[in-house]
């Protein structure tokens, strides 16, 4: 180990605090720094026979690490990570490489880039996916930056990566913004994977009165199958969750679901890129109407909905298999309409985002690892430039199987007044995107009533424009 630490990490919160734990772990000696001084004693008090090296200013911090210097910056996002790399361009040189592992704003983080390229400092936007503990052991990373900037990096973030099949969770993904753009399309993967598991614990728990602890069973059994993933093993474990009376601590936990931006920067740029993310903007419009309390409260004294229908246990038994068909096909629609969004940002920024290795590396560490990543590198392996995931003949077979199946529990739900806008979102994408006709000619038509906005004819090339109303 060198005599001067190596690797500097900036911000002692969840993420960089474990993130520096484990970078000490593989041998690096990590110098810390933190804008309140107690996190930082916190982390010396607590691990003090760590390779780690405190410091009380950016200055001695900066000037703790041998050249080049590598230095993470996991701090909250938005202009603090700008005052932050402020502080430190008094102190760095040419050469030194800044990590910003953060939820930062891919526009942002090409910004950032490009600003400090000019001052030959390497900077590089790295999505990280993991959580606390994910930080800890071994995280997806989603590096992006100028490739010789990544060479800089390339060891050491492989050596605290996640693995997976002796493959570490990391890659090369692009230029500037590139890293951030797939954390945030990670990060809406993931708002849709839990609004659609969701919606399915709520209909079964509230129209077919399945209990918390079943309700930790059947899920926990469906995670043996297709449907594997870290996403449902933990809701498993939520619902089964007790406290000291026995309750289940989730029939407690309130209703009004938080967000800190990223699944709405993956739906503004979705409208940016004129892509239908419209799962993934229903997820996160359902968390701002879980926001409305207090009006949901009296509403739901106002406003009328359906008698809930009676269930017998053999139509239970039956749905309960609906309801994890649906979950699937969600799931399996979700992903390709995220891997388009994907690849029509990649045309725009030209990145050429390598759509197979994105999968990989989400294999493990990650929050939305789960077996049906496999799938997606193995149709990828087969066919790179595939359109959508739909026309994959894996998914094929799936959708053509379960698509009844999604049908009758979203009809189910709106039957018995059950909102379920993210699946019935995933079912009037998959109805829009396999018609060969759409009602779209006479929006046509209504805008060139209008406002004289022309259209195409369907029967001979041209630009047409009616006098509709005389
Ligand atoms: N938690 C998670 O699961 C994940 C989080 N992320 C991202 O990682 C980043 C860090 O998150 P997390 O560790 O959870 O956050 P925490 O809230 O736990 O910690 C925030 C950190 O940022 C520092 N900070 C905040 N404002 C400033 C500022 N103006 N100047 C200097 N430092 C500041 C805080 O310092 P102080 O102690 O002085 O307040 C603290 O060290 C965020 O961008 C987050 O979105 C990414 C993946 C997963
Ligand atoms: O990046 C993450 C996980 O991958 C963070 O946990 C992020 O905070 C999750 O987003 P939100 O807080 O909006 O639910």
């Amino acid at each position: 180990m060198s005599e001067q630490p190596n690797i500097g990490v900036i911000g002692m919160g969840v993420m960089g605090s474990n993130l520096a734990l484990n970078i000490a772990s593989k041998e690096y000696y990590v110098a810390i720094y933190n804008r309140s001084k107690s996190r930082t004693d916190k982390i010396i008090a607590n691990n003090c026979n760590k390779n780690i090296l405190p410091s009380y200013s950016i200055e001695d911090f900066v000037l703790s690490l041998v050249k080049p210097r590598i230095i993470f910056i996991m701090i909250t996002s938005g202009i603090y990570v700008d005052n932050v790399i402020k502080e430190l361009s008094a102190y760095i040189s040419p050469g030194d490489v800044l990590i910003d592992g953060g939820n930062s704003f891919y526009k942002d983080t090409m910004r950032r880039s490009l600003a400090l390229l000019k001052k030959g400092i390497d900077f590089m936007g790295l999505g990280i996916s993991g959580g606390e503990s994910g930080a800890l052991y071994g995280p997806s990373l989603m590096p992006g930056g100028e490739f010789h900037a990544y060479k800089k990096v390339q060891k050491v973030l492989t050596n605290i990566a996640a693995c997976i099949d002796n493959e570490p969770c990391v890659t090369y993904l692009g230029p500037n913004g590139a890293g951030h753009y797939v954390k945030m399309v990670h990060n809406g993967i993931e708002y849709g994977e839990m609004q659609i598991i969701s919606e399915i614990y709520f209909l079964l728990k509230n129209v077919f009165h399945v209990t918390y602890d079943n309700l930790g069973e059947i899920f926990h059994h469906w995670n043996q199958g297709e449907l594997n993933s870290y996403l449902l093993e933990i809701t498993s474990r939520i619902f089964l969750k007790k406290d000291m009376d026995n309750c289940n601590i989730v029939d407690y936990v309130l209703d009004i679901a938080d967000s800190k931006g990223t699944g709405s920067w993956m739906v503004q740029d979705a409208c940016n890129l004129q892509v239908a993310s419209n799962i993934i903007a229903e997820s996160v419009f359902s968390r701002y109407v879980s926001m409305l309390k207090e009006q949901r409260l009296t509403a739901s004294n106002i406003l009328s909905g359906p008698e809930k229908q009676k269930i017998s246990p053999e139509l239970r038994l039956l749905y309960i298999e609906k309801a994890r068909k649906a979950l699937y096909l969600g799931k399996i629609i979700l992903y390709a309409q995220a891997f388009h969004q994907l690849a029509i940002a990649s045309n725009k920024y030209n990145w050429n985002l390598n759509f197979k290795k994105i999968a990989k590396i989400f294999r493990a560490g990650c929050i939305i690892r789960s077996k049906f990543l496999q799938r997606i590198i193995d149709i990828y392996s087969q066919n790179p430039d595939i359109n959508n995931l739909m026309l994959a003949p894996y998914c094929t077979t799936i959708i053509n199987n379960y698509q009844n199946m999604l049908r009758e529990i979203v009809i189910f739900g709106i039957k018995n007044g059950i909102a379920m806008p993210a699946l019935s979102a995933v079912i009037s994408y998959y109805d829009s995107y396999r018609s060969k006709v759409l009602p779209a000619n006479l929006i046509q038509a209504q805008r060139d009533c209008f406002g004289a906005h022309t259209y195409a004819r369907s029967d001979r090339p041209g630009v047409f424009h009616t006098c509709w109303l005389k």
